[in-house]
C-alpha cells in the first residue's frame, strides 16, 4: 500500500502541474477565509488540468451547506473537506451529491473514528487549520488501519518521522511547501512527496 499524499492550498497552474508530476494523490483548493483562498471559477480552470487519477478536493471551514454545494458544482472538485462543526445531517446531504467526503478533526477533540459522520476519510489536524503549526503527533487518537490523513505543520524535513511515529493512511500539507504564506514552492512540493513516501512502513 502506498501512502496517500495530498498537497493543499494550490492557486496556480504551476502549483497544480508540479503536484501532479511529483505524484500527489490529491490536490486541494481552499474556498474559505485564508491566504490561499481561490474563487470557484479560477479553481475550475485548475481542476481541468488535473488527471482523473488525482483527487481534486475543495476545502471549507464553517460554510453554509448551499454555499458548499454551489462552489463544489462550479469548480468541479470531486471531494469536499470540511473543517467546521457540521453534523451528520450536513454530511448526509452532501453525500447525495456524490462527492468524496473528508472530515477534519482537530487533535484534542473526542476520539474520532473514520466514517462516524458518513465521511470517506478522516483528517487529524492542528487546532488552527493551515497554520503550519505542528501538534504532538505521538498522541494521535485514530485507530491503526483507519483511512485517516495526518496534517498540521508537516514539512519535507519532518514528514518521514511523522509517518513513522503515527502510521497514517495518508498525509496532507499546505504551509510546509510554501516559499511565503499562500505562495507555493515547486521544489518543496516535490521534496515533500518524495520524503513522505521514502521507505514508508504503513499501519
Ligand atoms: O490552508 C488553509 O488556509 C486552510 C483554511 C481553512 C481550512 C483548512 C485549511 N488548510 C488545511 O490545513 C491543513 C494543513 O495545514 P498546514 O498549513 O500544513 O499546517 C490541511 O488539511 C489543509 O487542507
Amino acid at each position: 500500500m502506498t501512502l496517500f499524499v495530498k498537497i493543499c492550498g494550490l492557486r496556480t497552474e504551476q502549483d497544480v502541474d508540479t503536484a501532479v508530476e511529483a505524484g500527489a494523490d490529491a490536490v486541494g483548493f481552499v474556498f474559505s477565509d485564508s491566504p490561499r483562498r481561490i474563487d470557484p471559477a479560477a479553481a475550475a480552470r485548475l481542476v481541468a488540468r488535473v488527471p482523473e487519477s488525482v483527487l481534486t478536493v475543495g476545502v471549507f471551514r464553517r460554510e453554509p451547506l448551499d454555499h458548499v454545494r454551489s462552489v463544489a458544482a462550479e469548480s468541479g472538485i470531486r471531494a469536499v473537506q470540511l473543517h467546521g462543526p457540521e453534523d451528520r445531517g450536513y454530511y448526509a446531504d452532501l453525500a447525495t451529491g456524490g462527492w468524496t467526503l473528508i472530515r477534519a478533526a482537530a487533535f484534542g477533540d473526542s476520539v474520532p473514528r473514520c466514517g462516524e459522520f458518513g465521511e470517506d476519510m478522516l483528517l487529524l489536524d492542528a487546532p488552527v487549520p493551515g497554520s503550519g503549526i505542528a501538534w504532538d503527533w505521538s498522541r494521535k487518537q485514530v485507530a491503526a488501519g483507519e483511512r485517516w490523513l495526518l496534517a498540521g505543520g508537516l514539512t519535507p524535513e519532518n514528514v518521514r518521522e511523522a509517518v513513522d511515529v503515527t502510521r497514517p493512511w495518508g498525509v496532507d500539507v499546505s504551509s510546509g511547501v510554501e516559499a511565503s504564506r499562500g505562495v507555493k514552492n515547486p521544489a518543496l512540493i516535490t521534496a515533500f512527496v518524495e520524503a513522505a513516501r521514502a521507505g514508508a512502513v504503513l499501519g
